[in-house]
């Protein structure tokens, strides 16, 4: 096990090169499935996540090989595996991601429910119910999703009855090979969406208006190969800039597109930062203190919900008082306790944190509960008068590629370090 120590205190300043978005980089890995001849892509960040979904792939006999620092090449294959077990779905739910490509390809997909976690129920009856419309027949039982068709999928016209992001690009993946048109409608507008589509456009889907509430997908044969780059990670790019406000500081953020992170950008100027952008970076020069904004998350193109908790850190040490409302996930304020733990001053009331603005915050021992939990509270730290020690840092691990590097660099005091004994045997 290990942890993040950080003496807080040290204002960021500098460049930082931002990685491939891990939310576009999962749904085109595993996507990678549906080609019959070798996939080439290129910005994958190095993650967990990552490491996961190629030993998913691994597990169904679709091997792979590293090109470059960022790059691999898919050996994707037309017989392997379709099953998909727990002990990986269990780490990782963007796996169940496999399921619309399997099925599509294959005739049949066995993948483990990913089950509930830390940030709310997640449920992918939406997945489930639109592979029904086209055709699937589907139980769900000792655990697992247990998918198969007659033939091939069959285009379909599917209303969402919520926004999905993953619900869509499952679907979506599904719809690739099967006979006829799909529309999906309510579908999600993530630029995640749209990066999935123009790779499977690439390897020769016809896939059209991804990006709009209304995806139409027309079904063709087979899908060969191609060479893909992953987009930048928008969230990545808006937990270095929130970074660079709670500490005061002036970053640019390299090797990112600034057209993804409208929301963001308006609440950073709304809390006094000033913002320059170009085509491919961002900069944000502090004017001095935050001040505290409220915040709604929901669907793209608005507030996004992975950006709630670095900004209900900076809210923290921000003037005045600021709401952050969640509307996406039932219990993502995990975070919160911990940050009181350090000196804030958040109550909360349903879906909505109230943050009073605090002069200070103290270093303390704190624990990450998910993956953006865990960025808020190294925000929280890096502000924090003394030391401060983020253990469960698996967490963070999944989504931020070298954080503790690209923050040192920035001139932030933080290291990785083992737990001891004692604190190991702490653990749950
Ligand atoms: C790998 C990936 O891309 N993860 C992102 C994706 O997660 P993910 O795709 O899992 O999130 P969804 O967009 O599906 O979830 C949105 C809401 O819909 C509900 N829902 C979803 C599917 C379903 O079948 N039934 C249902 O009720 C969920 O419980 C949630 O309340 O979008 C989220 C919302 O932007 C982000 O926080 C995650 O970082
Ligand atoms: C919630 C997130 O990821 P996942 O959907 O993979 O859990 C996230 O990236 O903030």
């Amino acid at each position: 096990m290990e942890k993040l120590v950080i003496r807080g205190g040290h204002r960021l300043s500098g460049e930082v090169a931002i990685s491939g978005a891990k939310n576009a980089a999962l749904p085109i890995i595993l996507g990678a499935i549906l080609a019959e001849d070798d996939v080439i892509i290129e910005n994958v960040p190095r993650l967990q996540d990552v490491e996961t979904s190629f030993e998913l792939l691994h597990q169904l006999g679709i091997p792979h090989t590293r090109e470059g620092e960022h790059s691999y090449r898919i050996r994707a294959c037309r017989e392997h595996g379709c099953v998909a077990p727990y002990e990986l779905v269990k780490t990782m739910r963007a796996s169940v991601l496999v399921l619309g490509p399997l099925l599509t390809k294959c005739g049949h997909a066995e993948v483990s429910l990913p089950g509930g976690c830390a940030i709310g129920a997640r449920p992918v009856d939406l997945h489930i119910q639109g592979l029904r419309q086209m055709g699937a027949t589907i139980v769900v039982e000792n655990g697992y999703i247990k998918a198969t068709t007659n033939g091939r999928l069959t285009g379909a016209h599917l209303l969402m009855d919520t926004v999905s992001v993953t619900g869509t690009e499952n679907l979506m993946m599904a719809a690739t090979l099967a006979e006829g048109v799909t529309v999906i409608e309510n579908a999600a507008r993530e630029p995640e969406v749209i990066d999935l589509a123009r790779f499977l456009n690439t390897l020769g889907a016809d896939i059209r208006n991804a990006g709009t509430d209304t995806i139409e997908i027309h079904g063709v044969e087979r899908l060969h190969g191609g060479r893909y780059k992953v987009m930048p990670d928008r969230i990545e790019t808006g937990t270095f800039l929130v970074a660079a406000l709670a500490t005061q500081g002036h970053v640019r953020c390299t090797d990112t597109d600034p057209r993804m992170l409208d929301a963001v950008l308006k609440k950073l100027t709304e809390a006094g930062a000033q913002i320059e952008r170009g085509e491919n970076w961002i900069e944000l020069r502090s004017q001095g203190r935050a001040k505290a904004v409220n915040i709604v998350t929901a669907p793209h193109p608005a507030f996004p919900t992975d950006m709630q908790a670095q900004f209900t850190a900076l809210n923290s040490i921000a003037s005045g008082t600021g709401f952050i409302r969640e509307t996406i996930f039932e219990n993502r304020f995990m975070h919160v306790p911990e940050l009181r733990r350090m000196g804030a001053e958040i109550d909360l009331e349903g879906n909505t944190a109230i943050c009073t603005g605090v002069d200070r915050l103290t270093g303390a021992q704190v624990m990450c509960t998910d993956l953006r939990a865990s960025a808020s509270l190294v925000i929280a730290g890096m502000v924090a008068e003394g030391v401060t020690e983020v253990e469960r840092i698996y967490h963070i691990d999944r989504g931020y590629e070298e954080i503790e590097h690209k923050l040192g660099r920035l001139g932030a005091d933080i290291e990785r370090a083992k737990m001891d004994k004692s604190e190991k045997d702490e653990e749950i």
